[in-house]
């Protein structure tokens, strides 16, 4: 069984519109409204990939229903801890003409320390029966940068694998508990190590920079460009197939869904690296915050080039 904690999930709402403009009054063309959230998010995925999952985290409000009602409708599994207030809203505006994604992010509502204490007890018991556990996201006000190196912490003292996808402090300090597998995309890794990430060049020293701080395996998701996985000596690029984008949100999650999957099934290097852009590279096909099914991502796994650095 593979967790996915969710501290800040999210409604995300997806509306299209045509030459979006700044400070003008603009016409949405469609909207999609669906669970969000990066946790949640890696759950749908390992649903489409076969995985026994739980989703956890906290909910409130008419959303936290929405989100826990959508997830009951896809068979995934929850154990979220639900409070007063409410779950916020994400805003994505896609222009299909400039191909632009824009997004407004909720901070999220607020957590009391007597729920993050319950939510510690709670990632011990499913720690407990886990094999892998995935942290993901931005923490919602209350909850200090501490907070996932200290379920890191937990889940690590249970024998449980885990997975670290944040950014800013909670990922700078979350490292410092030897998460196994760290996602960050190019602008976390800029923010991170406060350099620029533009030639293969500063990939590969960003990879190895990331590995020495205390993680076992770094993937550094880089959009149409494709990631580098690296793991001990190796480092392995690749690169996506061409698509027509739907909406790229999820994309990174699906690619953190993929290496959980290949974590619980012992998958090499190569074939996590593969699947994972398979799996986020079918996301990107689809619009809102939607994902790709299983048929897709087996169209795209054998078009996704791989290529071993030395
Ligand atoms: N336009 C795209 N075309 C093909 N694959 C994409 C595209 N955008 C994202 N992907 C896939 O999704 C992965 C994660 O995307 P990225 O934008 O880097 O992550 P995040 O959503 O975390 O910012 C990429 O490594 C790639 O495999
Ligand atoms: O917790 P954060 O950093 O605000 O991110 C939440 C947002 O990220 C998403 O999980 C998408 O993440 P990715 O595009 O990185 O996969 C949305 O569903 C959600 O609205």
């Amino acid at each position: 069984m593979i967790a996915t904690v969710t501290l800040n999930p999210a409604l995300d709402k997806t509306v299209i519109v045509p030459h979006f403009a700044v400070g003008k009054t603009n016409r949405v063309q469609v909207k999609y409204v669906d669970p969000g959230g990066k946790g949640i998010n890696v759950a749908k995925v390992l649903k489409q990939l076969g995985s026994p999952v739980i989703a956890t985290g906290f909910l409130a409000g008419n959303n936290g229903r929405y989100i826990s009602e959508a997830l009951a409708s896809r068979d995934i599994l929850t154990d979220f801890v639900y409070l007063t207030g409410e779950t916020r809203v994400n805003l994505k505006i896609i222009d299909p003409v400039s191909g632009m994604e824009t997004e407004i992010n909720e901070p999220g509502f607020l957590i009391a320390d007597e729920h993050l204490k319950q939510f510690k007890q709670k990632t011990r018991e499913l720690a407990e029966r886990c094999s892998v556990m995935v942290f993901s996201g931005s923490l919602p006000p209350g909850v200090p940068p501490d907070t996932y190196a200290a379920l890191i912490r937990i889940a690590k003292g249970c024998g449980t694998k885990t997975i670290l996808d944040t950014s800013g402090e909670a990922l700078e300090i979350g490292l410092g508990a030897g998460p196994d597998l760290i996602k960050p995309n190019r602008a976390e890794v800029q923010e991170l190590l406060q350099i620029r990430v533009e030639k293969e060049k500063d990939l590969i020293d960003a990879a190895r920079r990331l590995l020495a701080m205390g993680t076992g395996t770094v993937v550094i998701s880089l959009g149409a460009a494709g990631a580098l996985a690296a793991s001990g000596d190796r480092m392995i690029r690749a690169r996506p197939p061409s698509i027509k984008t739907g909406s790229t949100v999820g994309a990174g999650d699906s690619m953190v869904a993929a290496f959980a999957y290949a974590m619980m099934k012992n998958l090499s290097l190569g074939e996590a690296l593969r699947l994972a852009t398979a799996a986020s590279t079918a996301t990107a096909t689809v619009d809102g915050s939607g994902v790709g099914d299983f048929q897709l991502i087996q169209e795209f796994l054998p078009q996704v080039e791989l290529e071993e650095l030395h």
